[in-house]
């Protein structure tokens, strides 16, 4: 079946060089992968292999050293060339942020209720009234009540996971389609994880979709339909959850899992590789027990399962060319 629709998010060959100094930070490389309407894409991957640049580069927060190259495309437009008025309509209303620290990102001074009914009225074109009436009822929707109340509050007066509520209240305000969250658990304890993992499935089961980036693979495993394993600023495989968990195909993949707690804490061996002098061919194989002399050359994203859809799954290793 061939679907109409172009795919929400399509990242087409996008690579971001960070220009420094010290030279070019290759951040993220020839990245390809596209997320569907509704569903929740995990990006995981050791620090620093440029998850963040990549959803920055998505909603163009990035800085002007970064050199941006290929397409992301979101409901069939690319956002590399838009013009700033533009994109700054789309990062209101198509992809929502969420970032990890509630108290950062809401306005300490302003009445919680007025900061989620803004998105309403500057992307939505409600007037005040309507929009207040849609915030009592989003703060009902979120368990922040009673709703009246809580709308004249101020963000101290909140506890801190309704304020993580009322974070992604306001990031979904707007009734975006694609919501970014970067390490949205970092930092926080088991109860509040919990507490955002089902703030998460109210707003998926609205038929928004996430791109979630996160270290904390249980959550990802727990939240989300397809999984991407980055490395030095590749992806290295992607599958469905249930398929990566069940039997994870690149060697970094497996040797990412065997490094959980749960599964003996083995640590992978080897140092992560330098993001300047990234590794010549397959960026894992100074450290894969696999490796043998063709991985010096570049592997293709092979694809796996000639399923429809996203039902397929694709490894980047010479293992399975
Ligand atoms: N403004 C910047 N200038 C130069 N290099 C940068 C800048 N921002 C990020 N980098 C580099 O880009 C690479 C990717 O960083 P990024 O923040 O995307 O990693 P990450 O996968 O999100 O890591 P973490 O899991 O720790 O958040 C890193 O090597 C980082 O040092
Ligand atoms: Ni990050």
């Amino acid at each position: 079946m061939t679907d109409e629709k172009p795919a929400l998010l399509e990242i087409d060959k996008l690579s971001v060089f960070i220009h420094t100094h010290r030279g070019s930070v290759r951040a993220v490389e020839n990245t390809t992968f596209t997320i569907e309407r509704g569903e929740t894409f995990a990006l995981i991957g050791e620090s620093g292999s440029g998850k963040s640049i990549l959803g920055l580069a998505v909603m163009r927060l990035l800085s002007p050293a970064a050199e941006v190259s290929g397409a992301i495309r979101l409901n069939g437009v690319d956002l590399t060339d838009l013009p700033e008025k533009e994109m700054q309509e789309i990062r209101g209303k198509m992809v929502g942020v969420i970032a990890q620290n509630p108290y950062l990102s809401m306005n300490p001074v302003m009445k919680v209720g007025d900061q989620i009914a803004e998105p309403m009225v500057t992307h939505l074109m409600m007037n005040r009234e309507e929009a207040k009436e849609r915030t009592r009822s989003v703060l009902k929707f979120f368990d922040i009540t009673p709703p009246g109340v809580r709308y004249r509050e101020y963000p101290y007066q909140y506890s801190g996971g309704m304020l993580q509520r009322a974070m992604v209240a306001m990031g979904t305000a707007a009734e975006p389609e694609l919501i970014i969250a970067d390490e949205p658990t970092k930092g926080v304890d088991v109860i509040r994880k919990r507490n955002i993992a089902a703030t998460f499935r109210k707003v998926t089961g609205n038929g928004c979709a996430f791109l979630l980036i996160t270290h904390d693979i249980e959550f990802a495993r727990a939240m989300s339909t397809r999984i991407g394993v980055n490395y030095c600023g590749q992806i290295l495989e992607i599958a469905r959850t249930g398929d990566f968990f069940e039997e994870p195909l690149h060697p970094y993949s497996k040797a990412l899992l065997e490094s959980l707690p749960e599964n003996g804490m083995k640590p992978i061996p080897g140092d992560p590789p330098s993001m300047i002098d990234v590794p010549e061919g397959c960026r894992f194989h100074p450290r894969c027990p696999h490796a043998t002399e063709r991985c010096k050359t570049p592997p293709p994203f092979v694809k796996i399962g000639a399923g429809e859809g996203h039902g397929e799954r694709s490894v980047r290793c010479w293992l399975y060319a």
